[in-house]
């Protein structure tokens, strides 16, 4: 039990890694003004981050994922494990249940982290710039959310983070282990790494493909306010308005930079987690196959 957690650690400080830069590029483009935006699209955002803020300016906010989702993601592949030892049978409808059930979870956590990384990400950029700066940072943020706005506020956005979770979780992980049952992801085989790779990266596109109108609605509910004026009542009204002011395009704000982080991150967690898991079970001697739970026998958790 605890080596899915450990491994889900591992996982996700390997991910927030490789993959901050592209989700910084992505809350720009989603939260952009429309009548005066910075960014031409996915490229022109990066390269006026690296030449207005320097190479730092693409990590600007990693403090709170790199806690975040080093945390989350020992929480979304521990409970997935347990979640499956617990149905029992390894089916792809569990695999999907255990994803989902670990999704809506590690909301808990996600929620605030992401609340914080946006406001850190877009603090001093755009119609946030004339603002002092609001934060010091990720923490400082949060802590300042609370003392003026309680438990709510640092749970805003919360609603359209478990729509947006729950089905992208279950996605998942029935995409990488349908992957890695037809790839044949076989501890001696000479291209498990490159399969494992693969597997992980498009599990991680499928996912955010699935739900991610959900991410930009609650990108701009979660960046709501930043600048002093709350511009919308809540989840309804801010999809009213967005479709009145930008049509349905609105919901591929940032989509390219996120699909563009996608891979690479959940490449490396997937990859990071299986092999951790592999390499710590034969450490322990493997499990008789009588005894393996259902999720031992899953190619995910070689
Ligand atoms: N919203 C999602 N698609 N979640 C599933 C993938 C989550 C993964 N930790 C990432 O950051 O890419």
């Amino acid at each position: 039990m605890a080596l899915d957690f450990a491994a889900g650690c591992l996982g996700g400080a390997a991910g927030v890694l490789v993959g901050h830069p592209f989700d910084t590029v992505k809350v720009r483009l989603q939260v952009q003004s429309v009548d005066k935006p910075l960014y031409r699209g996915t490229f022109h955002c990066f390269q006026s981050i690296v030449r207005q803020e320097s190479v730092l300016g693409l990590f600007k906010g990693i403090g709170s994922p790199m806690m975040g989702l080093t945390f989350i993601n020992a929480i979304v592949f521990g409970v997935q494990g347990n979640v499956m030892r617990r149905l029992g049978k390894d089916t792809p409808q569990n695999q999907f249940l255990a994803g989902s059930a670990a999704g809506a979870i590690q909301c808990v956590v996600c929620c605030p982290m992401e609340l914080a990384k946006t406001r850190m990400q877009l603090q001093g950029t755009g119609e946030y710039k004339s603002k002092k700066r609001l934060y010091k940072n990720s923490l400082d943020c949060l802590v300042r959310i609370y003392q003026k706005e309680g438990v709510r506020g640092i749970n805003r956005g919360m609603l359209t983070t478990l729509m947006r979770e729950t089905p992208a979780f279950g996605i998942y992980f029935l995409t990488y282990d349908y992957l890695t049952r037809s790839l044949g992801c076989d501890p001696d085989d000479s291209y498990m790494i490159p399969k494992l790779l693969f597997a992980g990266g498009m599990s991680g596109i499928a996912s955010w493909l699935s739900t991610y109108p959900a991410d930009v609605i609650k990108s701009r509910l979660q960046a709501d306010g930043v600048g002093g004026v709350n511009q919308y009542k809540g989840i309804m009204d801010c999809v009213q308005q967005s479709l009145a002011k930008e049509g349905w395009r609105v919901f591929t704000r940032g989509l390219t930079s996120t699909l563009l982080r996608a891979f690479p991150v959940n490449a490396a967690t997937f990859a990071t987690v299986t092999l951790f898991l592999m390499y710590m079970r034969a450490e322990e001697g493997g499990v008789k196959e009588c005894e393996a739970s259902p999720t031992m026998q899953q190619p995910s958790s070689l």
